[in-house]
């Protein structure tokens, strides 16, 4: 805390004036963004959440579930001088946030080191991203789903593709620079829309051929370059289901780090209640329906994958609520009469 007052201090974001607590936590970490001696420092005294080749670790958690462990970077200086590893692979950690408290966080890929002899040093396993996204409560998957998309960005980005040569990296992780030619890339992620279509009193959902079975859920589809969220809302429909939406709304977002790392923007959108023929686009959907209020509430109820009986049809269910179509659906059962 006195060195995060004393870096604020040094470059006078902390004077008379008063901030708040948020205010003070960003303007904390764009600092550290912008100086990599400072970010160096605070990574001393940060807490680390660990991965090893993209998986997090996770621990059991006392009352069941499952949590995210941060480390201390002291404790985890030790750890690798165990296994024999130098020290300054610490330096590889990128910047993720500031908790409440004002302390740093950071997040690092021990993918180097055999994962069984990591794992045998902390207490908890590493998992699959798509599994830890089934057994994370909602709380830890934002930061969860950050530092992966930027430790991906960073083991998939390393070159510059203008001059063919090795980039490197601020201390924070923020962005990569060539040094030959003095281009800067910045980590990516694509827009893609999700969108809720009712026709007044019955919504529509729809399933790829991948999905688990028996899920449905909301139409998403990317953003095409030069496009619009309204633009790209209208036309997926179209795409997709063969339908013209008549009016739209936005109502939330959520970063996804799947397959890549997008930004989800949630719409909920109308369709007129007489054109509500549906012309299912096969290559991208196994099917599309419009279902009442009553089926959805009976969907969002039912356990996630629900249980299969011999001889009969997998009932419908939808993404769980760590997923914004989850909420997008939800949203739109709670404003129907029972
Ligand atoms: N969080 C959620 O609740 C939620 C729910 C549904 C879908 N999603 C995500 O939304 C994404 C898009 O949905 P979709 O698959 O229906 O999209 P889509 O309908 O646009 O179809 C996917 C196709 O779009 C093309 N495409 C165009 N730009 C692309 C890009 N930048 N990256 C990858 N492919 C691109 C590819 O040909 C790909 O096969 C999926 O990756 C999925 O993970 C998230
Ligand atoms: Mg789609």
């Amino acid at each position: 805390m006195q060195r995060f007052n004393r870096v604020l201090r040094r470059t006078g974001i902390l004077g008379s004036r008063f901030y708040s607590s948020y205010v003070s936590r960003m303007r904390y970490l764009f600092t550290l963004k912008e100086e990599d001696e400072a970010c160096r420092k605070a990574m001393d005294s940060g807490s680390i959440y660990l991965f090893h080749k993209l998986a997090p670790l996770l621990q059991k958690a006392e009352y069941g579930g499952y949590t995210t462990p941060a480390m201390q970077a002291s404790d985890l200086k030790g750890i690798l001088g165990k296994l024999g590893q130098n020290k300054d692979l610490l330096q590889e950690s990128i910047l993720i946030g500031c908790s409440e408290s004002h302390v740093t966080q950071f997040a690092l890929d021990l993918g180097v080191l055999e994962k069984e002899s990591v794992e045998s040093q902390v207490t908890g396993k590493f998992v699959e991203l798509r599994k830890a996204f089934f057994l994370l409560n909602g709380h830890d998957l934002p930061l969860i789903s950050q530092s992966h998309a930027l430790l991906r960005w960073h083991q998939t980005h390393r070159y510059c593709s203008e001059s063919g040569q090795l980039t490197q990296r601020n201390q924070a992780g923020s962005k990569r620079v060539c040094h030959t030619n003095g281009a800067i890339y910045y980590p990516q992620m694509a827009p893609v829309v999700i969108t809720l279509v009712s026709d007044g009193s019955r919504c529509l959902l729809a399933r790829q051929a991948s999905f688990a079975k028996g899920m449905y859920s909301a139409l998403a589809g990317f953003c095409d370059v030069g496009e619009t969220v309204e633009e790209t809302v209208q036309r997926e429909v179209a795409e997709e289901v063969g339908l013209e939406v008549e009016s739209l709304w936005y109502t939330g977002s959520q970063h996804w780090p799947f397959p890549n790392s997008s930004l989800m923007v949630a719409c909920h959108a109308t369709v007129n209640p007489g054109q509500t023929q549906i012309s299912v686009n096969s290559v991208e959907l196994e099917d599309a329906r419009w279902f009442s209020a009553g089926e959805v509430r009976e969907a969002l109820e039912r356990k996630r994958p629900p249980r299969e009986r011999a001889g009969r049809a997998t009932p419908v269910w939808v993404p769980p609520r760590t997923a914004i179509a989850n909420q997008l659906i939800r949203e739109w059962a709670n404003q129907q009469p029972k």
